[in-house]
């Protein structure tokens, strides 16, 4: 295991962690990387270290490098244990090191997870004088827990990002030029909806104050280091962060018995005879985390479920749960469904479509048992004159 050197004297020590499939109930179809990066210089400095199942690769990558226990400082951008998780070993290993947290949350978290070790808090403005280079601290609150904070270092114009910027995708490649940019954009798409989509105000500020540095590097805490399409992902996190929708629409829906199905792709067809591109998800064969990357940037969202037992489907009430959590901005909605006999459904969907800050723009489709064609034309109909 060894280290990449991303700039002299700087490197990648971080683990890929190949076979991850599920973060947090979010699908990682293409596993991810913990990135830690190495400083060498007056003051040996560690940003970020990896999960705790990976310590030994993190200690190996910095081996190739120096003695582990010359490291003067270990910067914790962010408590989650994806990113401190080895801080316990490494207190060990480094005695030495002083643990860099954020103020006041980064050290009450730390303190909550690891009980005592030699910490130093840091907040707004302070910088680290490690020799050749001064680090400088921004706090990041919200983006994407209150501890949140990214570290700068203007002398190599190198950006440590930690959670911001990333993406779940193992490669053997550190950087975006050296991987598909499409499938890094999708992978860092799916991050922001999934991680980020409810801070939108606080990834706002968070490029606010960003945006006056220099950055040559952005050097993520998962994924690939973006050096050669900085603009690029910046573009778009201006763009995820205002909530900008497209015309698009997402058709969610649950089937028992196919009725409920029917409705739905007459829905999608509709809004293609308008010219409005649409994405159909049976949610029994999509996962929530796709089609909340899909759903976040549509302006318009249709969710079907029958009704079983005086309920929605318990599929399509997770999906909402989820939904609703992420609280998506600016898109218009409706519900439907189908039904044997009470129909209590589809007035749920639509309460929690509403709940979810979904402005409904269409009554709720509520059909008994088989749609006729009769009554999928005048599904169409309303469609057409959204
Ligand atoms: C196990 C089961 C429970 C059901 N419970 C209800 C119910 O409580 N209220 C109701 O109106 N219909 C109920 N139905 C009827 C379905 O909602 C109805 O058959 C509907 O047309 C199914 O739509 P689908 O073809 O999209 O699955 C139930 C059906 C099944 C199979």
């Amino acid at each position: 295991m060894k280290a990449v050197e991303i700039k002299k004297n700087i490197y990648w020590v971080g683990a890929i962690d190949w076979s991850m499939r599920s973060f947090h109930g979010y699908q990682t179809g293409r596993g991810t990387t913990y990135n830690a990066y190495l400083i060498i210089d007056d003051k040996i400095t560690l940003i970020d270290t990896v999960k705790d199942s990976f310590a030994e690769e993190l200690l190996a990558r910095i081996s190739s490098v120096i003695d582990p226990a010359k490291i003067d400082y270990i910067i914790s951008n962010h408590v989650e244990p994806d990113h401190s998780g080895s801080l316990a070993i490494l207190a060990q290993q480094c005695p030495k090191a002083k643990i860099i947290t954020s103020l006041p949350n980064g050290l009450k978290g730390l303190k909550a997870r690891y009980g005592e070790l030699p910490y130093e808090g840091v907040k707004a403005g302070d910088q680290l004088d490690i020799g050749k280079r001064k680090l400088q601290f921004v706090p990041t609150p919200m983006l994407h827990w209150p501890d949140s904070m990214v570290t700068y270092c203007p002398e190599e114009k190198i950006l440590f990002s930690n959670d911001a910027f990333g993406q779940h995708l193992a490669s053997s490649q550190r950087f975006d030029d050296e991987n598909d940019l499409s499938t890094i954009l999708f992978e860092a798409r799916k991050y922001y909806a999934n991680i980020l989509m409810l801070y939108g105000r606080q990834a706002q500020t968070a490029l606010q104050a960003l945006g006056g540095l220099d950055i040559e590097l952005l050097a993520t805490g998962h994924g690939v280091i973006w050096r050669s399409h900085i603009p690029e992902i910046m573009a778009c996190y201006q763009k995820w962060s205002a909530c900008e929708v497209e015309e698009r629409a997402v058709v969610v829906f649950d089937s028992m018995w196919h009725a409920t199905e029917t409705i739905a792709h007459t829905i999608a067809e509709a809004f293609q005879q308008r010219n409005i591109p649409c994405s159909l998800y049976d949610i029994k064969k999509n996962h929530l985390s796709d089609i909340v990357t899909d759903i976040f940037t549509a302006k318009y969202l249709a969710v079907g479920s029958p009704t079983i037992n005086n309920q929605m489907m318990p599929t399509i009430a997770s999906f909402l749960c989820y939904l609703k959590g992420l609280a998506p901005k600016n898109h218009l909605g409706f519900a439907f469904g189908s039904y044997g006999w009470g129909g209590q459904s589809i007035a749920q969907v639509e309460n929690e479509l509403k709940a979810a800050g979904i402005e409904i723009i269409l009554p709720n489709i509520r059909i008994a048992n088989t749609p006729t064609a009769e009554q999928l034309a005048k599904i169409t109909e309303s469609i057409t004159n959204i």
